[in-house]
């Protein structure tokens, strides 16, 4: 073994167009050894740093990846193959082209692939090279570290993996999938599958950003089947993540904190480079960080170690250039002590075991030799010097067994082979390695201990991590869900709040329909209150008017019969006054009295001239008075006619009065009846009342008037008689004028006394018969005409009256309270007709709500099942999807069994945690295959496809 420092080369990218754009001029200077660089830095004032930083090799901007592959890591393919450990680490700050290097721009480009894809290129080149007796495995693993987590990139899920060591398998990561490979095209697919599941983002220097280290691990088995010699070698090839300043990056927020831990994870590195090359450091920190933890064999250990500083030439990123720099110059220094990871043949064990029974045998043979010697002096003998028994190296020319010195293995002998004795080891030369300095001070026993101890703590952290992880994650699904749930309160309380609003509004609505109902209720006992009040104020209305009818009544029955005396007294006073009867009557009696006297005297023959001129002038007067009383008679006709047509006239006014009174009722009545039933019903009750007083009083008034017309009748059949009575006294004036004339032809004519006085007898005789009808007519016209004019002013009272009466039932109706009344009941009417209708518009508003409401309710209830249908559907394929599960791990579990068993009966086969080796040999042969598989290089199954099938 071999001590070997690191290879650091220096590469420099093109300057990008954020460069271009600030204006940056290139600061660096290459010089022509293509192993100094110059840097133009303000930082850089004096001492070594001024004349350059040398590496193994600089490569200046635009050199091809071919040079870079050629240089820095074709050898080192070489190494691994051979059994070496290897590494290729890429450093710089973000956007330095460490991708770009390691990984490329292309795969596919034979131009811009990067170290990577060649390397996998060159591995599977040398198999098909080697020899035939070689034997091949290749498999690879994937992983990245972010936040200080390892997470397996082919197997995401898995993102806490321990770093562990152990005496025998080294430092490895427990749990770490991997998976054998038999061409590159397989290795790129696992790449691109592992590169798809990085932690890559967006920030100021590159769009696509790596914010975690990479580790790319391609373990090769070589085994010899001639001999059964084996070897394994790991090649770790390492893509850090940005080396930048925070400020730069414009990372911030999750993005910041993933920059401090990730400086602390570089910085922990510059740490271990830094106690490396530092001699008098007793400690290197591999432990700081889980980086320096995995690549702990790579620096400063097992392994052949190429370390590539990507650097910005322009003036923008000059300090970290310049930073990067100096990282390149320590790293430089450290020393690697790489060895082989071999297993011996079983030859070589054999020959071994010779040796070891020869010296076993030499070294029995001293001891009895010993023994024997010593039995001689305990005896008190001695010994001559010549036979002094001699110590069995110096017989059997045996070396001592080496002391032990406690090692640390490497990563490959662990997970892939039997682990290297070390005293085997010993005799090999192989455990001359410089001891791990973190072990320094610990005798073999306890750094077993201590590395058990590590590993049990190692995974108790890691459950504890684990247990914190789900535990953080189910209090971020907590609380993600209390987010949720609290939004969804939120909505549903804002929907409550909306709901109970509108329930509120409703309730207002209710309360307000209630309190209307109420007021309605209470205005209705108001109205009714109001109608009992007025039905009161009506009964009391009543009475006074019945008081003041009957006042009235008594008044008017004496007024009336006042004036009933007094007109009749006028009446008979103009008929006195005027002498129609009792002067004329006198008149006539005196001619009668002077007719009765001539008669008695019977004397004719002394009846004057002068007396015969007195009763001409008397019957002349008479006849005279028999006229004025026919014209009076005549004028008295006219005046019942007049009578009769304002009677009429009054008749046909009060026809009208009622017809108005009626319709002004009935109109009440109609709006009263419109109101509400309570009004209606008193409305009607008072309309009933109204129209029972109406109807009493009409047909009053209708008695009245029959009254009246037989009145008239009897008024006309009087008339009729007064004018029969008028023809008879024409009659008797005939019969008294006829009498004059023959009186007067009697006186004249000297006719015969004795006829004239019997002419004048039957005349006196025929007068007084007339007179005693004219005094019986003229006696019972008086009557008539009293009666009459008792008849007339009666009516005229009457009508007065029944006037009086409508005028105080207009006046009531009309009168100001019960306008009033009439007035608040309208209004009343009106709000009950106002609320009714708000009733019914909040009835329908209601319905309508309730509709919508309703509608909800059944949309939410459709959600709810649809969601209940889809959780048990969820369900049903969570348990399908379990079961088959189940049945794929039994499968693998089988396939496990039946490959461990394979294992037991091959030794010659290699497997590992339980994945399908395939072996690929050297020189095109095709090897035995542990299982049924596809040849070797030429031969590719997907692995993926394997993977799946393994997987199930
Ligand atoms: N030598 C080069 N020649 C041409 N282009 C390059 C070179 N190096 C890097 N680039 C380009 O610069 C950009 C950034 O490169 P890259 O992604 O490799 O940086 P990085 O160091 O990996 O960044 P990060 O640390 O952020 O992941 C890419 O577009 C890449 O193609």
């Amino acid at each position: 073994m071999a001590s070997n420092n690191i290879k650091v080369i220096c590469r420099f990218r093109p300057t990008n167009s954020i460069e271009q754009r600030e204006g940056s001029e290139i600061v660096v200077a290459f010089e022509d050894s293509l192993q100094t660089v110059q840097l133009r830095s303000a930082q850089i004032s004096s001492g070594p740093e001024k004349d350059g930083f040398t590496f193994d090799r600089v490569f200046p901007m635009g050199t091809k990846q071919q040079e870079v592959f050629d240089y820095g890591v074709k050898d080192i393919v070489k190494d691994v193959l051979d059994g070496y450990n290897g590494t290729v680490f890429a450093y710089g700050q973000t956007g330095s082209g460490k991708t770009f290097t390691m990984m490329g721009a292309d795969i596919d480009s034979d131009d811009l692939k990067g170290i990577i894809p060649r390397i996998t290129e060159q591995i599977f080149q040398s198999i098909v090279e080697s020899d035939a007796h070689l034997e091949y495995f290749v498999k690879v693993s994937y992983m990245e570290i972010y936040l200080e987590r390892i997470r397996d990139l082919l197997q995401p899920q898995n993102d806490n993996l321990q770093v562990h060591e152990e005496k025998n398998k080294g430092v490895y990561v427990k749990n770490l999938s991997d998976y054998y490979v038999s061409s590159a095209r397989e290795v790129y697919e696992i790449m691109r599958q592992g590169g798809a599941a990085r932690v890559v983002t967006s920030t100021n220097m590159n769009a696509e950003s790596s914010r975690s280290h990479s580790i790319f691990l391609i373990t090769i088995s070589q085994r010899n089947t001639e001999t059964g010699a084996q070897k394994t070698g790991n090649l770790y090839l390492v893509d850090l993540a940005g080396s930048e300043k925070v400020g730069k990056t414009g990372a911030s927020g999750q993005t910041l904190e993933e920059a401090k831990k990730i400086n602390k994870s570089l910085s922990a590195l510059g740490m271990v480079i830094n106690a490396l090359t530092d001699n008098k450091a007793k400690h290197i920190p591999y432990r700081d960080s889980k980086l320096t933890r995995i690549l702990q064999e790579s620096l400063g250990g097992n392994s052949r170690t190429t370390l590539i500083i990507n650097c910005s030439p322009a003036s923008y990123n000059e300090s970290e250039t310049l930073s990067t720099l100096r990282f390149g110059i320590r790293a430089k220094s450290i020393k690697n002590a790489a060895r082989v990871n071999a297993e011996l043949s079983p030859l070589e064990l054999k020959k071994l075991l010779q040796k070891a029974q020869v010296a076993n045998a030499s070294y029995q043979k001293t001891i009895a030799a010993l023994e024997a010697e010593l039995a001689v002096w305990r005896a008190g003998g001695s010994v001559d010097p010549s036979e002094f028994a001699q110590t069995s190296g110096d017989k059997a020319g045996v070396t001592p067994p080496p002391k032990k010195t406690p090692t640390s293995p490497t990563p490959s002998s662990v997970r892939s082979m039997t682990p290297v004795n070390p005293a085997i080891e010993g005799l090999k030369d192989l455990d001359s390695r410089p001891q791990t300095p973190t072990v320094v001070g610990l005798d073999k026993d306890e750094r077993e201990e201590f590395l058990k101890r590590e590993n049990e703590l190692s995974d108790q952290l890691a459950e504890r991590e684990s247990a914190l992880i789900a535990a953080e994650k189910l209090v971020k699904e907590l609380k993600e869900e209390l987010a949720f749930l609290k939004e969804q309160e939120a909505s549903s309380s804002q929907e409550n709040k909306a709901m109970s609003a509108q329930l509120n509004e409703l309730r207002l609505q209710v309360e307000k329909l209630d309190y209307d109902n109420k007021e309605s209720v209470i205005t209705v006992d108001i109205l009714k209150e109001q109608n009992v009040d007025a039905k009161a104020e009506l009964e009391e209305l009543r009475k006074t008017i019945a008081e003041l009818k009957s006042s009235q009544k008594d008044a008017s029955t004496e007024d009336k019969e006042k004036r009933k005396q007094e007109k009749m007294a006028l009446m008979m006073a103009q008929f006195d006054t005027q002498g129609t009867f009792s002067e004329k009557d006198e008149q006539l009696r005196q001619i009668l009295a002077k007719l009765d006297s001539v008669d008695s005297d019977a004397h004719v023959s002394t009846l004057t001239a002068e007396d015969i001129t007195q009763v001409r002038r008397q019957l002349a007067e008479g006849q005279a008075l028999i006229r004025d009383t026919v014209d009076r008679l005549r004028q008295k006709q006219e005046e019942n006619e007049l009578t009769v047509r304002r009677k009429e006239e009054l008749e046909s006014r009060l026809a009208a009065l009622e017809a108005e009174y009626e319709e002004l009722l009935e109109k009440t009545i109609h709006e009263e009846e419109t109101s509400n039933v309570d009004l209606a019903e008193s409305m009607t009750a008072l309309k009933n009342k109204l129209e029972a007083q109406y109807a009493a009083k009409r047909d009053a008034h209708l008695g009245e008037v029959a009254d009246l017309k037989q009145q008239l009748e009897l008024k006309s059949n009087e008339l009729r008689n007064m004018n029969a009575s008028i023809d008879s006294l024409k009659g008797i004036n005939e019969e008294l004028k006829r009498a004059f004339a023959v009186t007067s032809a009697g006186i004249e004519g000297g006719k015969n006394l004795a006829e004239s006085a019997q002419d004048l007898e039957r005349t006196r005789k025929a007068i007084n018969v007339q007179l005693a009808e004219f005094d019986g007519v003229k006696k019972s016209l008086m009557r008539d005409l009293q009666n009459r004019c008792e008849k007339v002013v009666e009516l005229e009272i009457q009508l007065d009256e029944i006037k009086e009466q409508y005028n105080n039932v207009i006046r009531n109706s009309n009168s100001k309270a019960q306008q009033k009344k009439m007035a608040f009941l309208e209004r009343n009417l009106e709000q009950l007709t106002l609320v009714q209708k708000q009733l019914v518009d909040q009835n329908s508003a209601l319905k309508k709500e309730a509709g919508i409401a309703e509608r909800k309710l059944l949309a939410r209830n459709e959600r709810i099942q649809n969601l209940e249908a889809l959780l048990q559907d969820a369900d049903r394929r969570l348990s399908l999807q379990n079961q088959k599960f189940e049945a794929q791990l039994q499968a693998v579990k089988d396939r496990l069994d039946q490959a461990r068993a394979q294992k037991s009966s091959t030794t010659s086969t290699l497997s590992f945690a339980g994945r399908i080796a395939k072996p690929l040999r050297g020189g095109g042969g095709a090897a035995s295959a542990s299982v049924a598989g596809p040849g070797p290089v030429a031969a590719s199954a997907n692995p993926l496809n394997r993977l799946q099938n393994e997987e199930g």
